[in-house]
This record gives C-alpha cells, structure tokens and sequence, in this order.
C-alpha cells in the first residue's frame, strides 16, 4: 500500500518534471507530425540509437526534407528510471524476439530453453530499453575493422564522433580528448553508488588492476560504470537528439508506423521509397536521394529480405522475388552472451534490494534530484575487462568484461528481473527461492571476441512474422573457454580482503540440470553457462560492412548496400566484428558517420 501510494506520487511528480509539453521544454513528448507527403530527400527506417542521430544531423540542412519512420510509440514515464530497465522487456516496448532451441548449446536452463531476445520497439529504439551503460569498445576493435579495408573506420577516425556526441558531466573526463562536452548526449555516473560499488573497484586493485576510464586511453582495469543518463534519468537516443529538435520544419516523424518493404525497381536497382503500415492503412511514401535503414541488428537483415535483398534460393523458397541475388544478409550474426549471474551471498545489509531501492524517500528524493538507487544503471554499477590466460598480457586488448551488480536476480524476490531473463519456473524454485531473503552481489562475465556464429532467416513472407534467430551460442569452444576464465576471475575477486571482510561467500548450490558435475571443474562451469546464457543484445555483423571482394560484406565501407542505389545500412548490424564492449554508444557514433557520409555524397553548397 506505502509502495503504491509512493509510487503514484512519484509518477504524479514525474509526469510534472519530464513530460512538459512545451514548445521550449528541449524534452517534451514527441508527436506524430500532422501531415506526411508523399515525398521527402530521405526516409529514415527505424527512430533507434543510429536513427535518431540520422534524423537530427540531416535535418541540420534546411533544404533537405526527412521523415522518420517508427514502428513503436513515445517512451513512456516509467521508462526513464534507470534502476527500473529490465521492467520495459516483456511488454509492448519491447519487439519480444526469442531465438531457436540451440539443442545442447546454450539457453538450457531457461523457459522453453529459448533465450530471450529484447529489442526496443519505440522512439530511441534498444537505447530506450537498455541499462544505459555508456562504453566505447576497445581501440584495437576499430582498428581490426580498418585493417579489414573498411577505410575511414579506425579508432583515430572514428573517435571525434563519439565525442561530437558527447555531454560529459563529469569535470574530470569532460576535460579529455577522450570526451565530448556540449553534445547531444548527456553521459554521467549514476550519482548514487553503494558500500558494494567501492568495494568493486578496491577488490580490482587488490588483483592488480587499476581503476580507471574504460573508454579513456586504456581500457583494462575497473571503473564505477558511465552512463547514457540525464539528472538520474534515462537518455536515450530520442531524448538527447530528437526531443530538442523535434519541431524543425523539415524534419517529419511517424510513429505506430511499421515498414513492410523498400520499395526497389527491379531493373534499375534503385531504391527509391518505402511501404509502411498505420493503423491498419498501407501507405507508398517516396524518396528522392536515400532511404537510410537503421531498423537494428534483428529488422534490419529481416527487412532487406522482406524486400528482395539477400541470399537467392531462401528468398525464393519463402516466395520472395529476389531483387539483387546472394548477398550475405542475415549471416555472421555474432553477440555478447553473459553467464546469467555469479552470484556471492554477504553477512552485511549493502545489496540493492527492491525495498531498499523502492520506498517513499528514494523515490521523492530521486524524482526531485535523480540521485538514489533508482538512478542506478539497471542496478549495474561497476564494469571491469579483464585479462584471461588468452589473452595477450603485454597488450590492452582484455577478453572478459565483467559487469558488477550489487544485488543478484532474487532482489526484486522475482517480480522483473526474473523474467527479463527467461529464468524457468524450476531454476526459479530449485536455485534462487533458497535465498531470496539474502543479501548478495553478482558479475556477469561475458567473452568480448565471440567467434561463434549465427544467422538471421525469414520465417515467411509476412512482414509481421518474425524472423528465426539461431545466435549459435557457444558452437565455438573458444567462446566457452573465456567465459569458464572469467568466472575464475569472479572467485578470485571474492577473495580480495574488501570482498571477504564482509563474508562474501561463493553461492554453490548446483545449477538445475549440472547437479551431475562436481562443482568447481570446469565440465560444470560449462553446464552452467549452457544452462543460463543471457544475452547482452550487443548483435553484430547481420548486414556487414566490408570492402568489395569481402564475401561476407552486405553493405561497403560507405554504408552503401552493395548491388543497390541510394539505399544505406546505419545500425549496428553493419559491424563487421562486435567491439570489446556494450553497443550503444558505438551505434550512436556509427549514426554520427552515417550522417556525415550521406552529407559528403549529397550536399553541395
Ligand atoms: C536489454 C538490453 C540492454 C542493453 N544494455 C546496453 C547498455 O547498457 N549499454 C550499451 O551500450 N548497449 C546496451 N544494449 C545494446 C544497445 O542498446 C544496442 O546495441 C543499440 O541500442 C542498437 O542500436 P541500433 O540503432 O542498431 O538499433 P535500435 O536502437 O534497436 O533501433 C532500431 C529501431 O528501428 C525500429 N524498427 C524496427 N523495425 C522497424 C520497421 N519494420 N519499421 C519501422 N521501424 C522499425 C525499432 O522499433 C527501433 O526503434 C542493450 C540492449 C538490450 C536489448
């Protein structure tokens, strides 16, 4: 009932503080433009973490008319607090993928043994549902992505465009060349951290490694985690880069709009509109230099498809005529999938527990100043990348992230968090009811360079059927070899004095269905991380970018899908090799560029 009451008063204040529709609020709600025409310069697919930078930087031209197309809605209130992340999944914000049953690889343990695959269905797209963590990747990654001839995207080039991004808060990093003051995206510390957070970042140092900004020159080491936040809330994409410039005049947005098919002519293999659905009505809506499709790593191979772009016999085996045959799209689909939670229980009451972090005072305080538990990163505090004993110990190249959570799965006594990761009804009774009342932290260790690969197919010919997603998690040994390493740096990081001074103790109770391997070996490491992989949704490589002669390549370095005329691919699924890191951040930048080079081919002064 106190929750309740609290929470209504929360929202009521909120409402007031966030969603002031004024012309001059810079974060006022966004609205369907009134009118759309029949033709536009650009017609941007998708309002995501690329999208809307698009959106923003080709609306600076003012002869230039845009229209954004968005198949979701506006975010909602509830969606700006940050701790409250993993509540937006399962609901109609979310596209609610789910990948295959990858028979004795991985996702075993969880509902149906499917993982779950979430993705953002509204403006700010996956930046609107994820935990808002602000990381860069590794330089080596950009420059792997040069050497392979995509020219133009090495880390010295790509670097200005995170920071053109950027509105750093915090005085010490702002100042850098690393960072970006006065952009559009607001990026800061959560403001709140608790007694388990110091001791993160303490533990790191007694195992030698530093503390440290992850996305400033080195990336090894430990750090309290940067985010994409604003006074304690959410910014998404949409926030920082289409809420203030909403109201140009050239700039049209279209929201509940789902796009069917690109409109190509067969013969001259232009591109030159789009097929989308509103409320049950088709609309043709025309474009005279570009369509730019930014619909992410899942829509994105799925809709090049729908239209007639991609491998020949699949396309004619789902009857779709296929328009420039044998691309590669939907191939060499790779992610970051974590071991769900490591999971140390503590004597001491630090955990961010639901009743500690949701409760009259924390939210007043918070809706006022954003700075409690509330403006924690989806309850993520610390990151960490690592060195395994693959990894080459002379270079700053780590192959494990962790991402340090001061609580564990059981904090919200399995009312979101559960879910959010498909935990199945028995792992739920047979593992965490035993210690739903205890106090706890947790790592989930994730292998930054997965080698295995999957792929992206259709299902049909409908375009609201969704796609098959068979990630094939773990079909590398390599992939598992990591992670098993990256759960041993966990143990080891329990056993720094600060970690143990408070009890820490390893929660070892068998993982339903691994009970048949001694605990501790790594037969029964790998079960585990079979039975519960959660993946980070950090997709890559679904519409690559590679140079001509790359088979693998879908779009050239340029964006340009190849084969095809004034049609570009700017998402992360043009990421030829996933960086060593989360993927927002990296979108957004891959946005900045996408935007660039669409003003290098059209703007003449
Ligand atoms: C739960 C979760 C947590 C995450 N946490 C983090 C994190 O903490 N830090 C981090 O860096 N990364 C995180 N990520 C990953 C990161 O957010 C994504 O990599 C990034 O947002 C992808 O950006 P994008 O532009 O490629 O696609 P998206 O942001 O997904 O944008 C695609 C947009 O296209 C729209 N769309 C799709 N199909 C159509 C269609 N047919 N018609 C019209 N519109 C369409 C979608 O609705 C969406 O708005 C997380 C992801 C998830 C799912």
């Amino acid at each position: 009932m106190l929750l309740e009451l609290s929470m209504t008063l929360g929202t009521l204040l909120g409402k007031y503080f966030f969603l002031r529709d004024s012309a001059n609020n810079p974060e006022g709600v966004i609205r369907d433009s009134r009118s759309i025409r029949t033709e536009y310069d650009f017609v941007i697919i998708g309002a995501g973490s690329a999208g809307a930078v698009i959106a923003n930087r080709l609306t600076e031209i003012d002869e230039w008319k845009v229209l954004l197309l968005e198949a979701g809605g506006d975010e909602n209130l509830w969606g700006q607090v940050p701790a409250a992340a993993a509540d937006i999944q399962l609901t109609e914000r979310d596209w609610q993928y789910q990948t295959e049953v990858m028979r004795g690889q991985a996702c075993l343990g969880l509902e149906n043994q499917r993982c779950l695959w979430p993705r953002g269905k509204m403006m700010g797209g996956t930046s609107s549902i994820n935990y808002m963590l602000y990381v860069r990747g590794n330089r080596r990654d950009y420059d792997q992505w040069a050497r392979l001839g995509n020219y133009g995207w090495s880390y010295d080039e790509v670097l200005p465009y995170f920071v053109k991004s950027e509105d750093n808060q915090n005085p010490y990093l702002a100042g850098t060349k690393y960072h970006g003051k006065g952009g559009y995206l607001t990026v800061s510390e959560a403001g709140y951290q608790s007694p388990l957070g110091a001791a993160f970042i303490q533990g790191g140092r007694e195992m030698g490694y530093e503390n440290r900004d992850g996305n400033g020159e080195y990336q090894t080491g430990f750090m309290f985690a940067q985010g994409t936040i604003r006074k304690g809330h959410r910014c998404s994409s949409s926030k920082a880069f289409i809420r203030p410039i909403r109201k140009r005049k050239n700039l049209h947005i279209s929201m509940h709009s789902h796009v069917t098919k690109i409109l190509i002519d067969p013969k001259t293999k232009q591109a030159y509109g789009v097929q989308f659905q509103k409320r049950g009505k088709i609309y043709h809506i025309f474009a005279r230099k570009e369509v730019i499709l930014s619909a992410g790593d899942t829509a994105s191979p799925h809709l090049l498809m729908l239209s007639g772009i991609g491998p020949a016999p699949h396309l004619q085996e789902k009857g779709i005529y296929p328009i420039y045959a044998n691309l590669p799209v939907g191939q060499n689909l790779h992610d970051h999938v974590a071991l769900g939670e490591v999971i140390f229980l503590i004597d001491e009451p630090y955990s961010l527990k639901e009743e500690r972090v949701r409760n009259m005072p924390t939210i007043l305080n918070y809706t006022a100043w954003g700075g409690t538990p509330l403006s924690m990163l989806g309850g993520v505090e610390g990151l960490a990348w690592l060195k395994t004993k693959y990894a080459d110990p002379k270079d700053d190249w780590p192959d494990v992230q962790f991402h340090f959570i001061g609580s564990c799965v059981t904090a919200d006594r399995g009312r979101s968090v559960r879910y959010s990761h498909g935990v199945s009804d028995e792992v739920w009774e047979k593992y965490y009811l035993p210690i739903i009342d205890r106090d706890c932290w947790s790592v989930m260790p994730v292998t930054l360079r997965p080698r295995s690969r999957g792929y992206i197919r259709l299902n049909s010919a409908d375009p609201f059927d969704k796609p098959i997603i068979n990630p094939n998690y773990y079909s590398d040994p390599y992939d598992l070899a990591v992670t098993i390493e990256g759960i041993k740096l966990a143990l080891q990081l329990s056993q720094t004095s600060v970690f143990k001074g408070m009890n820490s103790k390893f929660y070892a109770r068998p993982f339903p269905g691994c009970e048949g391997y001694p605990m501790g070996t790594d037969d029964y490491w790998a079960c585990w991380i079979r039975s519960y992989s959660v993946t980070l949704a950090h997709t890559a490589g679904t519409c690559q970018m590679g140079p001509d002669g790359d088979p693998m390549a879908v779009v050239d370095p340029l964006l340009r899908v190849r084969g095809i005329r004034n049609l570009r691919v700017a998402d992360t699924s043009i990421m030829p090799l996933v960086p060593s890191g989360n993927t927002n951040a990296a979108a957004i930048m891959i946005g900045e560029k996408a935007s660039d080079l669409i003003k290098n081919t059209w703007y003449t002064k």
